[in-house]
């Protein structure tokens, strides 16, 4: 039976909370990620703003303004900016550290939000766009990988939904800005929502400045003391304290293992061990479809696309979508530890792919606009959403933050962050000339209207394929069990199916050569569930009681084992 919420193993020593909250205030950073995409539409159609940036340019009906290709670098510059923070988040990442980097990135953030508000020509609105889509590529990247690097296991993908929800809440937050402010008379009125963007990076930033840094972080550098001392801070336990002890020893352990077994280069990001490519190509393919299942034709042309459908007050229809994108995401949060990953993304997935296929089906049934009509499509279009904002919306984030080892870990997920960036350029940027022929003068376009869809739902009933042959359950267990998973379990339709052995320190206890080398490869027997009753009943994989077929009487079985791996 599937239950819901979240049961933290009665044994896990220490607390949890610490680590919570920090994960928590960090993943407002998704506040800027949504913001930021979402308020550009509104700002350019502010009557101040046009009288400020009128370029000499003059459209059909005689109204001056910017040429539309100043219009389409201020738009396209962010997404560039995007991009490339994503892929500098992995040297720098590496380099500084998770917290100082993204400390850094706000930075960035601010000099190019203060860039905006002070331009008084395109160039330095253009430089203060790409500035602040730098400091936005970086947040993405390295948000998630700083919660998922400090959350305790039993709530870890919750923890990462919060980034999710914080995005959702940034879109809506810039569409209720739009809306309070396009009217707003004053020369200036216009450089109120983009001076909004500071007030929480600022914030932001300043909590930051007293965060620790993740101790698997530190452990890769080899600072083990301060490793330590993050640890003592985030369970609340004394340096001393055995479960410390060995919980530092696990990663370390781990990592060293990791790093026996191949470099950690880009090179092996796709080609290395252990099953790194599988591992690379998950993560990008996830991050890839997120986009193709079309959420941002919805967030970016909704608007325009309900108009089109007939419907009365298509602004209106807009914001009640990003209300419901942004309630939707906490049925996901709630139940992404006892669903697990691969369920609620295979379950979202579907439901999406039913509504694409009924709205497209219908708007090709039916030529004209009615009102049963629009009303039905709306009903479709909010039940789509609610699919999309409590599966792939939150749980993509959660899978790529979780599925690399720690020695490519931010090189993997930047570069799978940055294809989401690139899909989502992409998607802005293309499907205008999918849809209206009108609204790109001189421009080759199909007019495919609602029929779009299909192409949404097809990607949508990949994803399914996709996720049943290439996603793995990380649910309930460590990221370093995560990589015993991958060495142990072929098949991704098996994972769910897999309970952690032995903690890697007992396997080098156990006679492991230096070089972290398995003497020989044991095989895991796959008897139990990791879902089931009985397990969630007893706190988790606390009590490790699986056992190999060849070795059972050489291995150490745990009984009553503490779980100190979070
Ligand atoms: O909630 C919708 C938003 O979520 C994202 O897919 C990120 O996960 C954004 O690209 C999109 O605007």
């Amino acid at each position: 039976m599937v239950g819901f919420g979240w049961r933290k193993p009665a044994n896990v020593a220490g607390t949890s909370a610490p680590a919570i909250l920090l994960s928590l205030f960090v993943a407002t950073g998704g506040l800027l990620f949504g913001y930021d995409t979402g308020s550009i539409n509104g700002i350019l159609a502010m009557e101040s703003f046009k009288k400020d940036f009128t370029t000499g340019y003059f459209d059909k009906e005689g109204v001056p303004g910017m040429y539309p290709s100043q219009v389409s670098l201020i738009v396209a510059m962010l997404s560039a900016g995007t991009m490339v923070g994503a892929l500098i988040s992995a040297p720098i990442g590496d380099l500084w550290g998770r917290r100082l980097s993204l400390i850094a990135a706000l930075g960035v953030f601010c000099v190019g939000a203060i860039f905006q508000v002070c331009a008084t020509n395109v160039a330095l609105l253009v430089i203060g766009r790409t500035l602040a889509g730098i400091g936005v590529g970086v947040v993405s990247v390295l948000v998630p990988l700083y919660q998922s690097e400090m959350a305790p296991k039993w709530v870890r993908g919750t923890l990462v939904c919060a980034y999710q929800l914080s995005i959702t809440a940034g879109l809506f937050a810039a569409a209720g800005v739009n809306i309070l402010t396009h009217n707003m008379k004053g020369a200036a009125a216009y450089r109120i929502p983009i001076g909004l963007q500071l007030t929480w990076a600022v914030v932001l930033a300043l909590g930051l400045l007293i965060l620790p840094e993740t101790p698997r972080y530190l452990i890769k550098r080899g600072y083990k003391d301060a490793a330590a001392l993050s640890l003592s801070r985030l369970r609340r336990l004394d340096i001393t304290h055995p479960a410390l002890i060995e919980e530092l020893a696990e990663i370390q352990a781990n990592h060293e293992y990791e790093l026996a077994l191949g470099p950690d280069t880009y090179k092996d990001i796709f080609f290395g061990e252990p099953h790194l490519g599988r591992r690379t190509l998950t993560g990008c393919g996830l991050q890839m479809l997120q986009q193709l299942t079309g959420v941002n034709f919805i967030m970016y042309y909704g608007t325009d696309f309900f108009q089109k459908g007939g419907v009365d007050d298509p602004y209106l229809i807009t914001l009640i979508m990003q209300i419901i994108n942004m309630v939707s995401t906490l049925p996901g949060l709630f139940v992404v530890e006892s669903w697990g990953r691969r369920r609620l993304l295979i379950v979202g997935a579907a439901g999406m792919a039913i509504c694409q296929l009924l709205i497209a089906s219908f708007a090709t049934a039916n030529g004209s606009n009615s009102e049963t009509q629009s009303r039905i499509l709306i009903i479709f279009v909010a039940i789509y959403i609610f699919f999309f904002a409590a599966s792939w919306g939150p749980v993509v984030w959660v899978v790529t933050s979780e599925i690399y080892p720690l020695k490519v870990r931010a090189k993997s997920m930047s570069v799978s962050t940055a294809s989401n960036w690139l899909l989502n350029f992409g998607i802005a940027y293309g499907t205008p000339y999918m849809v209206d022929t009108n609204r790109i003068e001189g421009s080759r376009s199909i007019d495919l209207g609602s029929r779009i869809f299909f192409l949404w739902g097809a990607f949508c009933i990949l994803s399914i394929a996709f996720v049943w042959f290439m996603v793995y359950e990380t649910s309930k267990i460590s990221l370093e069990q995560i990589d015993e998973m991958y060495e142990r379990v072929d098949h991704a339709w098996n994972s769910r199916r897999f309970e952690p052995s032995w903690s890697f320190q007992q396997m080098r206890d156990f006679g492991f050569s230096d070089s972290g080398i398995p003497p020989q490869e044991p095989q895991l027997e796959l008897q139990q569930s990791r879902s089931s009753e009985s397990q969630s009943e007893t706190g988790g994989s606390s009590t490790n009681t699986a056992t190999t077929s060849s070795q059972d009487d050489k291995l150490p079985i745990p009984i009553g084992h503490v779980d100190f791996s979070y």
